[in-house]
């Protein structure tokens, strides 16, 4: 384990404005979408990142040609995914989730194993709804392999989605390949982050496969082939969430390029949770700013939609003036980590007085001190720490290089932001 990295104290109000890179949902589906059809697509303003770098590869590994200059990302024709292959997930739960789906179409046997926390990641339930749909599946978590025939019969299938949208979203990604198309039902507690399946039905349209979601948690593909797009990829949002939250909790002005006006990215919700807690937020013209005040107000809010956002956010109610309850987001306990004990765990290391609900996180006004912030591997504590870290002198960060899940050149990004601070 590298040095701890001492998260920089803002010497007053941040002043900056800050281009992000592309969004990780959006560059990881379009690679899917981009091996699934016979043609070649580009990407534009991809994120290049470790969870990009591993969609990459396991391309590469069953046959697809993709090359990366920039931020541009080409992908080639192929002539079918070919095993034997062995896939490395890491720790990204958009290759865990969305590759088996495109595997089993493989001729040939393909593994998947990931990093140690990805073999507790949920993955029974999309092995099974594979399995179902007819394709030959050895185990139920990672690592597990899939016994590839070139194709599969595909159908209809009811599932549980309530621990990740991401069985949802990997399944409709492929579903127009399978021979009858696919038709899923869901059954259970409420899907999360449906932001981010709706994300996955608007790109899949984009490549021209006709998808009915008009019935709730239901989802019909119908069979067909999947065009080739050339994707221009947003910046990442949720990514954006630290820089703003700077302004918010130092008083200062953050600037966002390239915020798009409309969007399925769950990261757009921050511009309300934000104003909530107090922050002035304008978007004009493609650039949002956030300018925090005096006072950063608790906010009683379901984040079940935007569980991604909840690391920030907690962040900021750990620095509010009052009391803060995140509701609506159980299944954050099968993310990069087990998100509600680890911020509750690292919340309390700095003083703050946090604990876990049933569903969520319960967070009070304390005054916070430093301490030894650790990470878990988890890219949205390392950012979580880093904010409070700018008000609270003393917080380091065990595992800063963890932020090169989506974002590796996050150290550099948040020193240029203080270097504005007035
Ligand atoms: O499909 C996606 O790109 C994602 C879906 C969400 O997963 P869950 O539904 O498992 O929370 C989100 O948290 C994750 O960061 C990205
Ligand atoms: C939950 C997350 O990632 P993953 O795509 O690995 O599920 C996340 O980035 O917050």
């Amino acid at each position: 384990m590298p040095q701890p990295w001492s998260a920089p104290v803002a010497p007053g109000p941040v002043s900056a404005t800050v281009t992000i890179p592309g969004s990780k949902s959006l560059t990881n589906r379009a690679l899917v979408l981009a091996a699934l059809s016979t043609r070649p697509s580009t990407l534009t303003g991809a994120l290049i990142s470790r969870d990009s770098d591993l969609m990459i590869a396991a391309w590469h590994a069953l046959g697809v040609p993709m090359t990366v200059e920039g931020t541009t990302i080409t992908v080639g024709t192929n002539d079918g995914f070919h095993g034997p292959a062995e896939i490395d997930c890491g720790l990204a739960g958009t290759v865990m989730r969305f590759v088996p789906p495109a595997a089993v179409l493989a001729d040939g046997q393909v593994r998947f194993d990931g990093d140690p926390r990805a073999r507790e990641r949920p993955m029974g339930t999309i092995l099974e709804a594979l399995r179902a749909l007819g394709a030959v599946v050895e185990g139920d978590a990672l690592p597990f392999t899939l016994v590839g025939t070139g194709g599969i019969a595909g159908g209809t299938v009811t599932i549980d989605a309530s621990a990740s949208s991401q069985f949802v979203s990997g399944l409709l990604l492929s579903g127009a390949r399978y021979d009858k198309g696919l038709t899923i039902h869901h059954v259970g507690k409420p899907v999360p982050s449906m932001p981010h399946i709706d994300m996955t039905v608007e790109m899949v349209r984009a490549a021209g496969v006709a998808v009915d979601d008009e019935e709730p948690n239901t989802w019909r593909i119908e069979p067909g082939p999947v065009g080739a797009v050339d994707w221009v990829i947003e910046p990442d949002l949720s990514n954006a969430t630290p820089f703003l939250a700077a302004a918010a909790v130092t008083g200062g002005e953050v600037t966002v390029t390239g915020w798009p006006s409309k969007t399925t990215q769950p990261g757009d919700a921050i511009r309300d949770i934000l104003a909530q807690m107090g922050a002035e937020v304008t978007l004009v013209d493609g650039s949002l700013t956030v300018r925090g005040s005096d006072k950063l107000s608790g906010v009683d809010i379901d984040m079940r939609d935007v569980g991604e956002l909840t690391p920030t956010v907690a962040a900021l109610a750990a620095l509010a003036d009052s009391p803060s309850v995140l509701r609506g987001i159980a299944h954050l306990r099968g993310h990069e980590t087990d998100r509600l004990a680890a911020l509750a765990a690292e919340i309390t290391t700095v003083g703050g007085d946090a604990t876990e609900t049933e569903d969520g996180l319960a967070i009070r006004p304390a005054k916070l001190h430093g301490g030894l912030w650790r990470a878990y591997a988890d890219h949205r504590m390392a950012t979580a720490g880093a904010i409070i870290g700018l008000v609270v002198p003393g917080v380091s960060v065990d595992d800063i290089a963890t932020t090169a899940k989506t974002l590796p050149d996050f150290p550099a990004m948040w020193a240029d932001l203080l270097g504005g601070a007035r």
